[in-house]
C-alpha cells in the first residue's frame, strides 16, 4: 500500500526540525554485513548528503533511517527518539524515491491529497494543505491535470508535494532527480534547495553524483562498503581529502606515492631521487601520499635547468576541456594530471616537451600511508 505514497510519516507533528543522531549502526543482508557501524550526526534543518559509488549502503542506510530493510543494530536517534525496531509509519519521516510513482489514475490534487485522506484528516484541512504543498512546488496550476499531462519535472515536484504535505520531522530523498535530463537536474536541485530552506526540515538526500551533492548540501558524508569515509562542508572534503578514496571519489587527483623527510627542521616530500617538494607546515616523517588536484600543479616556466624543489618531467598528451587545458606529464614511471587556464588563442604545449612543475602554494594534501 505505501508503494505509491512512500511517506510514513503522521499528520500534524512537525513542530521544530528535528536532529539525526546515527550510533554504531550495522546491518547485514544475510550474512552479508553492509552497513559496518556507521556514526553520524545531521544538525536539526540541514540539508544533508550520502555520496558514494553504487553499492556503497547509501540507500540502505536512507532505508534503515526510514524504516525499511533487515531491523539494523545500534541507534537512529531522530530528536530524542532512538527508532530502531519503530514501523515506518510511526517515524514520522517522508521519502521521496528515484521513481515518482503517483497514481496515475488521480489529479495532482488527489495524489497530494491520498496521505491526508488515508489519515482521515478533515476535509476542509486537507485541501488547505494540498493547496499549500502545491503553491510550495509551483503547481498550484496543476491541480487538475493526471501524472500522464505533467513533465518528468512536473511529476516529481508532485512526488515532492505528496511527501511534504504530511509535514514529515524527517525528508529522505533517494535520488530523487536521477530521472530527468540533464538540464532539468540543475534547474530541480535548486528547486529543491529552496523548498528545503524554506520547509526548513532535516533532510538526506541520496546521490553518487558529486557535483549534485556539492551543489546542494550543506555537508557530505563519504561513503564506501558500508562505513563512513568521511564527513564534512563539500569544500572542505575535495581540499582535505581524508583519505584517497575520498580523494578520487570527489573529483580528479593526481595521488604521488613518496616520503616525508624533514631536512634543517623543514618539512619536504620526496617522490624520487630527482624530485623533492618543500612542504608548508610540519609533518611526521615516513611513506606517504601526496593528494594533489590537477589545479594544484602548475609549470614552473622560464627557468633553465632544474629549479630547486620542482619536478622534471615531459609532456605526454592534452585535452582541451574548455576553460582549461588538462596535460599528461609524464614524472618517471608516472604520469600526473595538470589543468592550465586556456588563453584564447594561446599556444598549446606540444606533447614530448620537456617541462618543469611545481606545487601552487597551499595546494595539496600529505596522507600517511
Ligand atoms: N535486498 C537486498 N538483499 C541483499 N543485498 C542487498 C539488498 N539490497 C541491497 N543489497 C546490497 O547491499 C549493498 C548496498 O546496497 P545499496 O543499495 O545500499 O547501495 P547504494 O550505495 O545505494 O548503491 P546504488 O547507488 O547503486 O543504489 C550492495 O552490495 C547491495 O547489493
Amino acid at each position: 500500500m505505501l508503494q505509491a505514497i512512500e511517506t510514513t510519516g503522521q499528520s500534524g507533528t512537525s513542530g521544530g526540525a528535528t536532529p539525526i543522531r546515527i550510533r554504531n549502526l550495522t546491518l547485514s543482508f544475510g550474512t552479508t554485513k553492509v552497513l559496518k557501524g556507521i556514526d553520524l550526526d545531521i544538525g536539526a534543518g540541514e540539508f544533508f548528503a550520502f555520496l558514494g559509488p553504487s553499492g556503497s549502503g547509501k540507500s540502505t542506510l536512507l532505508r534503515a533511517i526510514a524504516g525499511f530493510g533487515p531491523r539494523p543494530s545500534g541507534e537512529i536517534l531522530l530528536g530524542e527518539r532512538n527508532v530502531i525496531g519503530l514501523q515506518p509509519w510511526k517515524r514520522d519521516v517522508g521519502m521521496v524515491f528515484q521513481s515518482y510513482a503517483l497514481w496515475p489514475h488521480m489529479t495532482v490534487r488527489q495524489n497530494v491529497a491520498y496521505g491526508l485522506e488515508e489519515r482521515r484528516r478533515p476535509a476542509e484541512e486537507i485541501r488547505r494543505r494540498v493547496r499549500e504543498a502545491l503553491e510550495l512546488v509551483g503547481l498550484d496550476a496543476y491541480a487538475d491535470r493526471y501524472p500522464s499531462q505533467l513533465s518528468g519535472g512536473q511529476q516529481q515536484r508532485v512526488a515532492l508535494a505528496r511527501t511534504v504535505v504530511i509535514e514529515p520531522k524527517v525528508l529522505l530523498l533517494d535520488e530523487p532527480l536521477s530521472n530527468l535530463d540533464a538540464n532539468l537536474r540543475v534547474q530541480m536541485r535548486q528547486d529543491l534547495l529552496a523548498l528545503q530552506r524554506r520547509l526548513g526540515i532535516t533532510t538526506i538526500f541520496v546521490t553518487h553524483d558529486q557535483e549534485e551533492a556539492n551543489t546542494i548540501c550543506d555537508r557530505i558524508a563519504v561513503l564506501s562498503d558500508g562505513v563512513v569515509q568521511q564527513v564534512g562542508e563539500p569544500d572542505h572534503v575535495y581540499d582535505q581529502p581524508a583519505n584517497s578514496f575520498v580523494a578520487r571519489f570527489l573529483g580528479t587527483a593526481n595521488i604521488l606515492d613518496g616520503r616525508v623527510i624533514v631536512r634543517d627542521g623543514a618539512c619536504c616530500f620526496v617522490l624520487d631521487e630527482r624530485s623533492s617538494i618543500p612542504l608548508q607546515g610540519t609533518h611526521g616523517e615516513g611513506e606517504a601520499s601526496f593528494v594533489l588536484r590537477p589545479r594544484g600543479l602548475e609549470f614552473a616556466d622560464g627557468g633553465a635547468g632544474e629549479i630547486a624543489g620542482t619536478i622534471p618531467g615531459t609532456i605526454s598528451g592534452s585535452e582541451f576541456l574548455g576553460d582549461t587545458i588538462r596535460y599528461f606529464v609524464e614524472i618517471g614511471d608516472r604520469s600526473v594530471l595538470v589543468d592550465e587556464v586556456h588563453r584564447r588563442g594561446g599556444d598549446r604545449r606540444a606533447a614530448g616537451t620537456r617541462v618543469m612543475l611545481r606545487v601552487v602554494p597551499g595546494q595539496g594534501v600529505i596522507l600517511a600511508r
